[in-house]
C-alpha cells in the first residue's frame, strides 16, 4: 500500500551517510505532470543488502508511514523495489536532531524554550500515533528530522518530523535489541514481541533526556554487558538540574510500562514547564541566571 516509483524518475545525489541496516543518500526525484516537469528533493533510504532478512519488516514500516500523514511525520513519497529496497523520503533540510544538537553544543545556546518546543511536538506526534494504535518503536534524536531550526531571538520556533521507525525491534536480535539500551524499553530487550504502546513513552523519556543532554547519552558508547546489567538492576539515566523535567523524565522511565505518563499528561507536564518562570530565569543548557 505505497506508491511505486520508477527507479527512472530517481537522480542519485551525495551519501549522507548510514542507518542501523541502511544507508542514505540525497536525491532528486523527476516527474512528468502534463508536458510540466518538476523536481523534487528526496532522501532515499536503501536496505543494505546483507539485512535482506529485514526486507519485509523495512517495507512494511514504509507502508505504515504511507497509510497516515501528520504535520510532524516525515512523508514518504513511496518505494522503489528492485534489487535494493529503496524508501523514498520528502528531504528535511536540517538533518537528524542528534547531529544538529551536537553541533549546537559548541557554538550557539539552545535555549531551554527551543528545547521543550521540540518535546511538545514530539509529544503531539506520538500521541496523534497512539490514538490511531501505532507503535512507532524507535523514537530517539537519530529519527527526529529538524526541517525548521526557528530563531530565539524573533522567538520563531523550530519545527520537527519523526521519521519512519525503520526495521521493527520485533524482528531484532538479542544483540541488536541490547544496542539500542537505552532508547528501547526494558520489556522490550526481555521479549522483543512485547512492544506495547507504553514502549514508545519509554523512548521517548530517553529522548527528552538526550535533547536536554546536547544530543547524546553516554551509557549509550558502554559495552553491551554494561547496558545490559543498567537494566537488570533496573537504573535510571542520571537526574538532570532541571528537578521537575527530570521527574517527567523518570516517569516515563518507569520499569512497568503500565505506570508510564499517556502522551495526553505528557503535553499537560510539558505545557506547565513551559509556562513556569524558572526556565526563563534560567537558561538549563548553561545553568547561567
Ligand atoms: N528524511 C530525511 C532524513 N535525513 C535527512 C538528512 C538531511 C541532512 N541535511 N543531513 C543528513 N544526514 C543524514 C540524514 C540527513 C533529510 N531528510
Amino acid at each position: 500500500t505505497f506508491q511505486n516509483i520508477r527507479p527512472e524518475t530517481i537522480i542519485w545525489g551525495e551519501s549522507l551517510g548510514q542507518g542501523s541496516f541502511t544507508k542514505i543518500f540525497r536525491g532528486i526525484k523527476r516527474d512528468i505532470d502534463n508536458e510540466e516537469s518538476y523536481e523534487t528533493d528526496v532522501l532515499l533510504k536503501v536496505l543494505d543488502i546483507t539485512y535482506r532478512n529485514f526486507n519485509e519488516s523495512f517495507l512494511e514500516a514504509a507502508s505504515v508511514m504511507s497509510l497516515i500523514s501528520h504535520k510532524h511525520l516525515v512523508l514518504l513519497h513511496g518505494i522503489c523495489v528492485g534489487t535494493d529496497s529503496i524508501m523514498v523520503q520528502e528531504y528535511v533540510k536540517l538533518g537528524p536532531l542528534d547531529i544538529y544538537l551536537k553541533k549546537q553544543k559548541d557554538g550557539s545556546r539552545i535555549t531551554a524554550r527551543w528545547k521543550l518546543e521540540v518535546a511538545k511536538q514530539l509529544a503531539y506526534t506520538l500521541s496523534f500515533l497512539r490514538d490511531k494504535n501505532i507503535i512507532h518503536g524507535n523514537v530517539s534524536t537519530k529519527n527526529i528530522l529538524l526541517s525548521r531550526e526557528g530563531d530565539s531571538s524573533t522567538g520563531s520556533p523550530p519545527f520537527i518530523k519523526l521519521s519512519d521507525s525503520g526495521v521493527s525491534i520485533t524482528v531484532m536480535t538479542k544483540e541488536l535489541l541490547t544496542d539500542r539500551i537505552p532508547w528501547v524499553a526494558p520489556e522490550c530487550v526481555r521479549d522483543p514481541r512485547s512492544l506495547v504502546q507504553e514502549s514508545d513513552c519509554w523512548s521517548f523519556g530517553a529522548t527528552l533526556w538526550e535533547i536536554f543532554n546536547g544530543g547524546s547519552i553516554p551509557l549509550s558508547v558502554l559495552e553491551p554487558t554494561a547496558k545490559v546489567k543498567f537494566y537488570q538492576d533496573q537504573l535510571q539515566l542520571p537526574i538532570l538540574k532541571w528537578t521537575e523535567l527530570a521527574n517527567l523524565i523518570n516517569c516515563c522511565m518507569n520499569y512497568r510500562p503500565f505506570l508510564r505518563p499517556s502522551f495526553r499528561a505528557i503535553i499537560r507536564d510539558l505545557n506547565n514547564l513551559i509556562t513556569s518562570d524558572y526556565e526563563l530565569l534560567v537558561d538549563l543548557s548553561t545553568g547561567d541566571l
